[in-house]
């Protein structure tokens, strides 16, 4: 593995809210940036093969409709790919896999150190608990996109794998009808200028558990992409998470 000491870095989706500090916090690594508009005095560029050929890495917190040409020529151009985008479908997803096959990819719904460490804890209870009634409740700002949250999702996966069930076979996010057994629920908020809260509830008739989450500032985030994307350029092909980068 070649480790690049400081790595050149792009951001997709430079212009909205976790772009903008994405950019504050890469300081002079940062060489340019994607978005629908093109900005030439700042380096902003509507092609991704473009920015790929000038960056060691991106960090792409921008839109899902916008990951299948990203995987494609980011895949091409041999840059390492940091994808915090949410709400990917299940042709996204497997865009994102094939280009792992080419590039570092490392994937992750939320940047956050705690929240990274929370997806662990969310396996073991889901081990640990499992006739428990899992319930994830997550709040956002009332520009989100997607619901449920990526980062709901992650949760979710994290409780399935622990009971060592598929949560494709087990989510449930229409409340009507009575539970089923084993179901793991989702609930969504949104309102206001929320930066991100999850909980993960288990409930059973003479005791609950909540594990709770709360950003209290969007820099977070951006703090964690910044650390994610100096640790994966470089690195072999292959599709990583954010508790690789963080591994001490
Ligand atoms: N992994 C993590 O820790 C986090 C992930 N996120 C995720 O990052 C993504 C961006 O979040 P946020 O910065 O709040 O969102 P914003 O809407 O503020 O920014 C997204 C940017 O993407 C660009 N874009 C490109 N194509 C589209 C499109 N079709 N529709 C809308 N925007 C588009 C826009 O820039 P332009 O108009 O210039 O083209 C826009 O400014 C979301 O998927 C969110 O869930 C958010 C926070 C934390
Ligand atoms: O859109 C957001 O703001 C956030 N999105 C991510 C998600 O969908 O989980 C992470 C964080 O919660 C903020």
């Amino acid at each position: 593995m070649t480790q690049i000491s400081a790595p050149r870095i792009g951001i997709a989706g430079i212009t909205g809210r976790l772009g903008t500090l994405c950019a504050e916090e890469a300081g002079d690594a940062l060489v340019g940036g994607l978005s629908r508009t093109a900005d030439t005095q700042r380096n902003i560029t509507t092609d991704p093969a473009t920015l790929a050929k000038s960056c060691d890495v991106v960090i792409d917190v921008s839109h899902a409709s916008t990951v299948p040409a990203h995987a494609a020529a980011f895949a091409q151009a041999g840059c390492a790919w940091v994808l915090g985008t949410t709400g990917l479908d299940q042709g996204a997803q497997d865009a994102v896999n094939a280009a792992a096959q080419h590039i570092p990819v490392l994937q992750a719904a939320n940047f956050s150190p705690a929240l990274t460490l929370f997806l662990e804890l969310a396996r073991q209870l889901g081990a640990g608990l499992p006739d428990y009634d899992a319930e994830i409740l997550e709040v956002h700002h009332r520009q989100k996109l997607d619901a449920p949250s990526g980062t709901a999702l992650a949760i979710g996966r994290a409780v399935a794998e622990g009971r060592g069930v598929r949560l494709e076979d087990v989510a449930r996010t229409d409340q009507n009808g009575r539970r089923p057994d084993g179901a793991i629920g989702f609930a969504s908020l949104r309102g206001g200028q929320i930066v991100g809260e999850h909980d993960l509830v288990l409930m059973a008739a003479d005791e609950q558990i909540t594990l709770s989450h709360r950003a209290l500032d969007r820099r977070v985030f951006a703090r964690g992409a910044l650390l994610a994307a100096r640790w994966l350029a470089g690195r072999p092909a292959g599709l990583y998470t954010m508790a690789d980068a963080l591994k001490r």
